[in-house]
């Protein structure tokens, strides 16, 4: 983890990397400053302390790469001109996925030189032009003045996210945890977002959610611990509010936000840690009651999220129903609790629109940036800045990144299984990698005997709508025909045949322990967590150790008691049983025993390093 110790709250306006502060010439990417960009800086400085001027105003020079693009001006521009703006406006989005930010008046080198009311007019419309060529629309996210300047005129600088108009279910997919204490208002929250309607104080919002689960458990969907809040291309919420469809949701929507709502469930830990290793959340949100401050499951809550690494943001609700101190309490307690040693996080307080959207951009920029917010699901407060958050908040991996994983052979996990009336088995859960069709041939496993088993993908459907093509990191369900449900397990993978999936009934992990009651050594049983895989091993032996106590590291080797799993080297890895805990990640995998059909691991031994 980044160490920040001797740092404190950080308001919007002073960010790491000097992005977006309008602030001071921090720069971050030395590389690929231009030596122009240098020289005309200094000159330019130098310029402005002649003057008795404070110096312009810089953003880090613009990256190659990455779906942020800065532009001077783009008033008028010819038609040999403006394809090549088009065709590079479709390069920046299919770099983030659908999404590209546009920083206009900005120089190549990051220098904020503002442009005239006129040009900054014509600049936008050349860019509406641009995005409607491209099927996109662009929404203004921010105009701030450039206070820098050489002659009398007010100049600006505009911030522009430009949204793909979505096609054939391609929505960008974010996933946000929802964590927090009991009571502090998680299920009501995403009822006010999901369904629109503000709450009354005595759980009407959570019951419309309630409804909305039991249309969803009645139909054919993937999971009831789903939530869904869409945005168009224009950056506008698509929800429930118009009694729309989840189809009718995921069909106007360029970007989806699926909640995986661990409400009602606070008193199982076990359910929780499941909802954040299974269904691999981009990010969590973490619910604080005003009025009860950290209270009950919050510290846990944000522990887990750290220990596996989601980034976290903080809601902290209810502020109608108490003064501005005792809301500023609970937030100086959660600065607190944040800047401590353990935890390392800057946290960054949401006041303004503007906060909302360097919050999303600074927060997936570092790790250590959480933005906090405060808001109230009865009167609605600031409930807004938390819409203009959730719609700018970029995915945490690049188009790249993503295509590798597309690249790779397909691997589905099995999270949920079902059994449809009229469609047969159907199974729910994430393509990890590759990408699945329908029709597709594919072997599940492992069972019991350690086997993997032929099947076919019949129907693929995404939160409800029908989905021709399936691509790494979506979750979805697919329809398995007559495939018995009794061979079928949570936990188990559906992989391309071509694979050789790693599975295990022993394995070694390099942990730390973080807390313990009785004694961990040879002999302890825990619950292991690690991506879907949820079941009880025996400490077989720690290496070099006899036995563990809090805080202490060591390589252990455990034994699956049940059935063999598949797991991947490098994985994360949680282990709980009653007060102890401990985190680390899979180094080893031993060959299954000699009882289990050996068919699919030959080249275990090969694939440890
Ligand atoms: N006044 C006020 N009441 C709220 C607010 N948010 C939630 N409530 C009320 O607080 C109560 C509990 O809210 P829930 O949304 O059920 O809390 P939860 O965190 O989902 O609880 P569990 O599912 O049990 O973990 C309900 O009666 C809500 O009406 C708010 O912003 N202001």
């Amino acid at each position: 983890m980044v160490d920040l110790s001797g740092n404190g709250a950080v308001s919007p306006g002073h960010t790491r990397h000097g992005q977006g502060s309008g602030n001071t010439g921090k720069k971050t990417s030395k590389k690929s400053r231009t030596k122009r960009g240098k020289r005309g800086r200094k000159r330019r400085n130098k310029k402005n302390i002649r003057n008795n001027k404070t110096p312009p105003p810089y953003f880090p020079p613009e990256a190659e790469e990455g779906n942020i693009e800065y532009k001077l001006k783009l008033v008028n521009p010819t038609q040999y001109r403006f394809e090549h703006l088009a065709t590079q406006l479709k390069w920046r989005l299919q770099e983030g996925r659908g999404e590209a930010v546009y920083q206009i008046g900005v120089e190549d080198n990051g220098l904020l030189v503002g442009l005239s009311e006129a040009d900054m007019r014509a600049s936008l419309k050349t860019l509406k032009r641009m995005a409607e060529k491209v099927g996109a629309d662009i929404t203004l996210l921010r105009e701030r003045e450039v206070d820098y300047d050489l002659d009398r005129n007010t100049r600006k600088i505009a911030e522009v996210l430009v949204r793909k108009v979505p096609d054939d279910q391609q929505f960008l997919d974010l996933r946000v945890a929802v964590l927090g204490n009991v009571d502090s208002g998680k299920s009501t929250l995403l009822g006010v977002l999901t369904q629109g309607e503000l709450d009354n104080g005595r759980g009407r919002a959570r019951l419309n959610l309630f409804r909305h689960l039991h249309e969803i458990q009645t139909g054919r969907t993937s999971s009831i611990s789903f939530e869904i809040l869409g945005f168009n291309s224009k950056g506008e919420v698509v929800n429930y509010s118009e009694s729309r469809t989840a189809e009718q949701i995921c069909e106007s929507s360029s970007k989806m936000i699926t909640f995986i709502d661990l409400a009602g469930h606070h008193k199982y830990l076990k359910t929780t840690i499941f909802g954040l290793t299974s269904y691999c959340p981009d990010f969590a949100m973490l619910v604080v009651s005003a009025n009860t401050g950290i209270a009950g499951t919050t510290r846990e809550h944000l522990g887990l999220a750290m220990a596996l690494k989601v980034p976290i943001f903080i809601v902290v609700s209810k502020v109608d129903l108490c003064s501005r101190g005792t809301v500023e309490r609970t937030v100086r307690q959660l600065e607190r609790l944040l800047k401590q040693p353990g935890c390392n996080k800057i946290p960054l307080m949401v006041s303004g629109a503007d906060d909302a959207v360097t919050a999303a951009q600074q927060f997936t920029q570092s790790e250590c940036i959480t933005p906090i917010f405060t808001l109230s699901s009865v009167s609605g407060e600031s409930l807004e800045l938390l819409k203009v958050f959730l719609n700018i908040l970029p995915p945490l991996s690049n188009s790249k990144e993503q295509e590798e994983l597309m690249q790779q052979l397909t691997e589905f996990q099995v999270d949920e299984i079902y059994s449809v009336p009229d469609v047969g088995t159907v199974v729910g859960g994430t393509l990890y990698s590759g990408v699945c069709r329908e029709g597709e041939r594919l072997v599940v496993g492992p069972t019991d005997e350690g086997r993997f088993l032929r099947l076919k993908v019949g129907s693929i459907q995404r939160n409800r709508s029908a989905c021709r093509v399936l691509r790494a990191g979506q979750a979805a369900t697919l329809a398995l025909g007559s495939f018995d449900r009794s061979l079928l397990r949570k936990g188990m993978v559906m992989v391309s045949p071509k694979m050789n999936p790693t599975i295990c009934c022993q394995f070694e992990a390099a942990i730390v322990l973080l807390f313990h009651a009785k004694t961990f050594r040879r002999g302890s049983q825990v619950t292991v967590h690690v991506g879907n895989v949820r079941q009880t091993a025996t400490v077989e032996c720690l290496h070099g150790k006899d036995e563990l106590r809090t805080g202490e590291r060591a390589v252990v080797r455990f034994c699956f008691i049940k059935h063999p799993e598949y797991l991947r080297l490098g994985a994360k890895l949680l282990f709980r049983e009653g007060v102890t805990k401990g985190i680390g990640h899979v180094t080893r995998l031993l060959p299954p025993s000699q009882n289990h059909d050996q068919n699919q691991n030959q080249d275990q031994n090969q694939q440890e390093h």
